[in-house]
């Protein structure tokens, strides 16, 4: 794992401030898209990061297949950073057949300083990366293609944007970001501070789902999606591997159902790799598994029913 400075790449773990915290990068390209056009845009994506997968369940739940293509990096991220090795489960990169991600960085900027991470939003025509945010990727392809493909479901309907701003505002730091501030500590202070908001916040999602069908109500929106694919990774790999312990998802049930509702959505399943997930995690973190001894359990089925028709819901919000 590693970084590009001035357009050159070092292999280089994340370093941790002064109290052992971990601090995330911002994400560096914030565009707009430029255009809604069929086949100019590519998406670059790992099946194991949650941040990514966000964009991959938007896609799916959007019909966006055919206008988007997608490229998977391997699950291993070694000292190049994400690679398009074959052998380690990448798809190739169907564009140009590069080596490496960064290399699509530094094509868009020779200069670029930064972390090299995905999602990646590629623009074919200008050779240029259009976002590298999931969160914005995500309203895009709520939105911007709607015209060319006619889905007008919508993730991020207005008299609901206070409400699911307000819950990724919460959700966001102690749980998305949270699991890996606990994970990637390098002192007991700051892991047990993570720790203690990831469970707190928990909590608290545990019994708002107790009572509505939905983080925001009776309509499923973004804000599921976003916490959707933390919680899809937690047991196999946040509870041990980032030592998120106190309890495991298995033991919320109305979190373990919400999840178990959202996984059997049409389309989503399908985005969910966990061969990807688990060996990404234990395989890549050498400083934290220095083996990369990958763990076998736990035995999970999310195609399980659940019991979440109790409570009212209207699915998705169609505009
Ligand atoms: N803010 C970004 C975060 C993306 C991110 O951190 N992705 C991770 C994979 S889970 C990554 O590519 N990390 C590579 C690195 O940090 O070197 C987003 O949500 O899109």
């Amino acid at each position: 794992m590693g970084l590009l400075i001035e357009g050159r790449w070092h292999d280089q773990w994340y370093q941790t401030s002064k109290d052992g915290a971990f601090q995330r990068e911002n994400a560096q390209r914030r565009n707009p898209l430029p255009a809604a056009e069929a086949g100019r845009y590519h998406l670059y994506v790992s099946l194991a990061c949650p941040w990514a997968h966000r964009t991959l369940i938007l896609r799916a739940i959007k019909g966006l297949e055919p206008l988007i293509e997608v490229s998977v990096v391997s699950w291993l991220m070694g000292e190049h950073g994400w690679t398009f090795d074959q052998q380690q489960g990448s798809s190739g990169d169907h564009l140009e057949a590069l080596q490496y991600l960064h290399q699509r960085y530094t094509q868009d900027d020779p200069h670029y300083t930064g972390r090299v991470t995905v999602p990646v939003l590629w623009d074919k025509q200008q050779k240029r990366i259009v976002n590298n945010e999931s969160a914005e990727i995500i309203r895009i392809f709520n939105t911007a293609f709607n015209d060319l493909t006619g889905n007008t479901l919508d993730l991020y309907p207005e008299p609901l944007r206070a409400t699911i701003d307000a819950l990724n505002a919460r959700i966001y730091p102690a749980v998305n970001n949270g699991v890996y501030r606990a994970g990637f500590a390098t002192s007991q202070d700051a892991y047990e501070k993570a720790f203690d908001e990831v469970f707190n916040e928990l909590d608290q999602l545990e019994a708002l789902l107790g009572r509505q069908r939905y983080l925001a109500g009776e309509y499923l929106t973004e804000a599921d999606v976003r916490l959707f694919t933390t919680l899809v990774r937690f047991d196999a790999v946040y509870h041990g591997h980032f030592k998120c312990n106190l309890r495991r998802l298995a033991d919320y049930p109305n979190l373990s159902n919400w999840l178990r509702e959202l996984y059997q959505w049409p389309g989503v399943a399908g985005t969910v790799n966990m061969e990807h997930i688990q060996k990404h995690y234990y395989m890549s973190h050498k400083t934290i598994n220095p083996n990369g001894i990958v763990p076998k359990g736990p035995l999970q089925d999310f195609g399980l029913p659940h019991d979440r028709e109790r409570l009212a819901g209207k699915g998705i919000w169609q505009a």
